[in-house]
């Protein structure tokens, strides 16, 4: 089997990110070369769509491997990133025994990811944890150690900063995904593109038959970059002081959209692709970028089959107003990160909100297609 590996460079809290087909063989190996012995007694995080595909085998092998493992399932979906799963699995945590030297491993896509990592963090003030991301968006949230749940008011409201002992991807798991859950995917890997590598988005414009059919040698090649991409920014900004908000390009139109629907109409990737969207023609309309950009990201986006028009049920003037709980926001000065070209993105203080406004309202209308 090949394993490719990539690593995130923090200092002494770096880890590798192992990424090949088949990898869920081989995690009693990886964990015993990362430290991680029959000392440390494991607990799996998973949902209801991964453990039936996942669970058994890799709870199974572990055991075989002379682990102690315990598991935790929680319903599948955005919904479940909540105070009130957060507090059932801390009840499963503290039930099962766990202590500080047990490990955490996060089985599934981001919301696991997300969730997991934020359980980890807080259990008796943080123990370590692996993520084992079973989906292709889950390329982005696995790496970088952002953890989180949500609030009705906000996505990713309560949180923390706490980056896993490593990243175990076996893309494997790719080809049981639904259709829907693969083009949100796509979404963060075509991000990853925008913001800093046009070659490689190029590159997704000339492949999108073999990287849509998960094609071996093609999907594998956009998940490394996609992971070298962000894991690049991260080594250089943990915490994002500076140019790690360039991750969240297409992220506060997004989650605003996510937030006013109550994480239940699109999942996380749609509504980012209708955010980058956004964001382009902002872009242009504010002079910041060369004309043309909005119509090749939007074309980008629907080939992936990800949406880019104004989603059905939401007022501009609610987005705005959801818009401004962002994280970015200081001091209520909206900064948004907007293109510049393909390739290249920056964080634009104190956008004009008029300007803002008057862009989803002609969206809305169809005004600006
Ligand atoms: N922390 C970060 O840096 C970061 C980055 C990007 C996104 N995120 C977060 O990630 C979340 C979205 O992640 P997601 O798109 O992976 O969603 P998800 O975790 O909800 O997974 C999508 C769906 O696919 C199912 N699934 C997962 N793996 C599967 C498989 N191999 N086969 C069949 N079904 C499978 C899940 O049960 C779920 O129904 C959002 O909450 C977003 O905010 C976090
Ligand atoms: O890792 C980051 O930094 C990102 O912004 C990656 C995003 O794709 C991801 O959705 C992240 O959770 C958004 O972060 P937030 O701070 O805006 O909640
Ligand atoms: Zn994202």
């Amino acid at each position: 089997m090949s394993i490719q590996t990539l690593q995130v460079e923090l200092a002494e809290r770096s880890y590798p990110i192992y990424i090949g087909e088949g990898l869920l063989q081989q995690v009693a190996v990886l964990f015993r070369e990362r430290g991680v012995s029959e000392r440390n007694s494991l607990l799996i995080i998973t949902d209801q769509h991964v453990a039936p595909l996942y669970l058994d085998g890799l709870r199974d092998r572990l055991a075989q491997a002379g682990y102690q493992v315990k598991s935790a399932v929680v319903a599948a979906g955005e919904q479940a990133k909540s105070f009130s799963v957060y507090e059932q699995l801390m009840t499963e945590a503290i039930s099962a025994g766990l202590d500080r030297k047990s490990v955490i491993l996060a089985l599934g896509g981001g919301v696991i990811g997300d969730l997991a990592g934020f359980v980890a963090a807080t259990y008796m003030r943080g123990i370590p944890f692996v993520q084992i991301p079973t989906t292709l968006l889950a390329h982005d949230s696995s790496v970088g150690g952002k953890v989180a749940i949500n609030h009705s008011l906000g996505k990713n409201l309560i949180g923390a900063f706490h980056q896993p002992l490593m990243v175990i991807y076996d893309t494997a798991a790719l080809h049981t995904l639904p259709e829907r859950e693969k083009a949100a995917g796509f979404a963060e890997i075509i991000k990853h593109g925008l913001i800093a590598d046009e070659a490689f988005v190029n590159w997704l414009e000339q492949n999108v038959d073999p990287l849509w059919t998960l094609q071996a040698g093609y999907i594998d090649k956009a998940i490394r970059q996609g992971c070298a991409i962000k894991a690049n920014i991260v080594s250089a900004d943990e915490t994002e002081q500076g140019q790690r908000a360039l991750l969240n390009l297409g992220h506060t139109f997004g989650h605003a959209f996510e937030a006013l629907s109550r994480y239940a109409q699109l999942n996380h990737g749609e509504a980012i692709a209708i955010g980058m969207t956004l964001a382009a023609k902002l872009a242009e309309r504010l002079g910041l970028a060369e004309a043309g950009i909005a119509v090749r990201t939007k074309k980008l986006l629907a080939s992936y089959r990800l949406p880019t028009e104004w989603p059905t049920g939401f007022a501009p003037e609610q987005v705005l107003a959801a818009m401004k709980r962002d994280k970015k926001v200081v001091q209520g000065q909206l900064n948004l990160v907007l293109p510049r070209a393909i390739g290249q993105v920056e964080v634009v203080k104190a956008v004009d909100e008029q300007s803002v406004l008057q862009l989803m309202r002609d969206v809305q209308g169809g005004k600006d297609r």
